[in-house]
């Protein structure tokens, strides 16, 4: 209010001057001048005042939470300007500064990057902390459409209530039958590459999870492990892997940058290829729902389930959501699923690799239960204790979505501070998981840490790969069946070797997804 009568008084003044400009011609066209200059520059002044006064809050709370230095307008993303590789570390070093919690301004952002356990617990169980932060998540929503992971909070609360069900142990438990046909298929391929050094087993482990995936969330088999030219598996890697350029190379965050240049005509290609893929095998899917195929091909006449339902079956049978929601919910699952559990996997093949005395338990606890010959089935999984530990191990050293920000809708209290609404709350994943002061010796790739006594030591936020709270994982423990049913494959077949030594060794590079360095640098022997 007060905004708009300033602005008026000004724009009445200047009538004024016209009026003298009319009267006396030079010495008013000065005045003409003056007066806009003023009022350019008054409006400039009060629009300024009334941003900052909007974002009192920010600054207020902020003022008592300590945080690295920062310049003023672009804030403390000078510090990580030519550094995107080195971004891990810089955020280790400084959070060592600043333990428990810190504030860092990027430009006019505020982000407050929290480590300790207590407030995460606040934080992520809090209704006001479930919207995403936009500028990380934007350009894979363009991917994956507004789907669980990218979605607002509004949107988010109906989808995760209609699709939650769908993620019941019955209905994983009925998927184990095909991570066992496929781990089979990714056996025999890496059966031809024993003795090999120079394999690139991201590509190998991500066609077995994309194939994966495919089935389980649409009831298709994509056979991509058999073809040579993975145009869906290529397209989804080629996909992340600019958006991660969107969301970490300063430049092309500008989006006028990112739409000039070379890689958003690939992006651009890539995503219309993988939009209309799942775009036609959900069509196809809907004609044979609504013809009423899709029953009569799962259950006999009994009503006795035939074939396991996919998840888009169930949401086509169970859900309200449209097509367009459907095709986001399914590219979601295909994106959020198929380079997680692959890297995962790519991780525990290199700890195994590294520390023969585990493979050795794991192996042993496999033939226990499985013999050397049967396939895997759902009532083995739950029996696999140590294989579980060693997953869970390797998740916490190499959590594989190393880092996740949320912005708060409402003030959050965490006792001792607020954290206003309006602002993003980081959580370095990879840090948390590697703080001497919760994980001991934390270098030390130790499956016991994870004996239910251990974990009843812990606070429950000193582990969280796959996030905490309502807006948690719905995938988790999809994930954790199907690492475990691709090791009881392997390991039965294979051993498994690693040029790495030890995990200071092992430099990460930290992206959307964590990565090594420099690789996975495994190879096999047949038992
Ligand atoms: C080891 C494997 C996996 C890890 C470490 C992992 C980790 C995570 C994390 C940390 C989040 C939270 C991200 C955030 O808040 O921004 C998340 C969300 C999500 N994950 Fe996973 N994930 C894995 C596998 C999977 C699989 C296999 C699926 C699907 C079958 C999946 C589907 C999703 C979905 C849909 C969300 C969004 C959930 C929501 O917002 O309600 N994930 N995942």
């Amino acid at each position: 209010m007060v905004f708009y009568q300033l602005f008026y008084y000004i724009f009445e003044n200047s009538i004024i001057v016209r009026k003298l400009f009319i009267t006396d011609n030079v010495y008013s066209k000065l005045h003409v001048q003056q007066n806009l200059w003023i009022l350019l520059f008054t409006t400039l002044g009060i629009w300024y005042i009334k941003y900052l006064w909007s974002r009192r809050k920010l600054y207020w709370y902020s003022m008592n939470i300590p945080g690295p230095f920062g310049l003023p307008l672009i804030g403390s993303a000078v510090l990580f300007i030519g550094k995107e590789s080195k971004i891990l570390s810089m955020l280790q070093s400084i959070q060592q500064q600043f333990p428990g919690i810190y504030k860092l301004w990027m430009g006019p952002d505020l982000y407050f990057m929290v480590s300790d356990p207590k407030y995460i617990e606040i934080i992520l169980n809090s209704p006001r902390a479930i919207e995403k932060q936009f500028y990380i998540y934007e350009p894979f929503a363009e991917i994956l459409g507004d789907g669980l992971l990218t979605t607002n909070a509004k949107k988010w609360r109906h989808h995760r209530k209609t699709i939650t069900p769908s993620f019941n142990q019955k209905i994983l438990e009925s998927f184990v039958d095909v991570f066992a046909d496929k781990s089979k298929v990714f056996a025999e391929k890496i059966s031809k590459l024993v003795g090999k050094k120079d394999v690139d087993w991201y590509i190998l482990v991500s066609r077995c999870t994309l194939d994966t995936i495919c089935e389980t969330a649409m009831g298709i088999n994509m056979n991509v492990q058999e073809v040579n030219e993975c145009s869906l598996g290529e397209c989804i890697e080629i996909l992340m892997e600019l958006a991660n350029i969107r969301v970490f190379n300063v430049y092309y965050q500008n989006p006028l940058a990112w739409k000039m240049s070379k890689m958003k005509q690939e992006f651009d290609e890539k995503n219309n290829h993988f939009q209309n893929v799942i775009s036609g095998i959900i069509r196809k899917k809907k004609e044979e729902f609504n013809l009423n195929q899709l029953r009569d091909l799962t259950y006999n006449e009994d009503g006795i389930k035939k074939k396991n339902l996919a998840f888009l079956d169930l949401l086509l049978e169970n859900s309200d959501l449209t097509e367009t929601e459907l095709r986001a919910e399914i590219k979601t699952f295909v994106g959020a699923g198929t380079e997680t559990s692959a890297a995962s996997i790519c991780a525990v093949f290199t700890v195994l690799g590294m520390f023969p005395d585990i493979q050795q338990k794991l192996y042993e606890e496999m033939v226990d239960i499985l013999g050397l010959e049967r396939d895997v089935t759902a009532s083995d999984l739950p029996k696999m204790k140590y294989t579980e530990r060693v997953i869970k191990e390797t998740l916490r050293l190499f959590p594989v979505a190393p880092a996740f920000a949320r912005t708060l809708t409402g003030d959050i209290n965490l006792g001792d501070k607020i954290l206003p609404s309006g602002c993003s709350v980081a959580f370095v994943v990879a840090y948390i998981h590697r703080n001497p002061e919760y994980w001991p010796d934390p270098l030390k790739f130790d499956p016991d840490r994870f004996l239910p006594e251990e974990v009843a030591k812990r606070h429950p936020c000193t582990y969280i790969p796959f996030s905490y709270g309502p807006r948690n994982c719905i995938g988790g423990r999809y994930a954790i069946l199907n690492i475990k049913t691709v090791l009881a494959t392997v390991i039965r077949q294979f051993k498994i070797f690693s040029e790495y030594k030890s995990i200071e060794e092992i430099e990460l590079k930290l992206q959307m997804l964590l990565r090594f360095k420099d690789g996975y640098k495994v190879w096999l022997e047949n038992r």
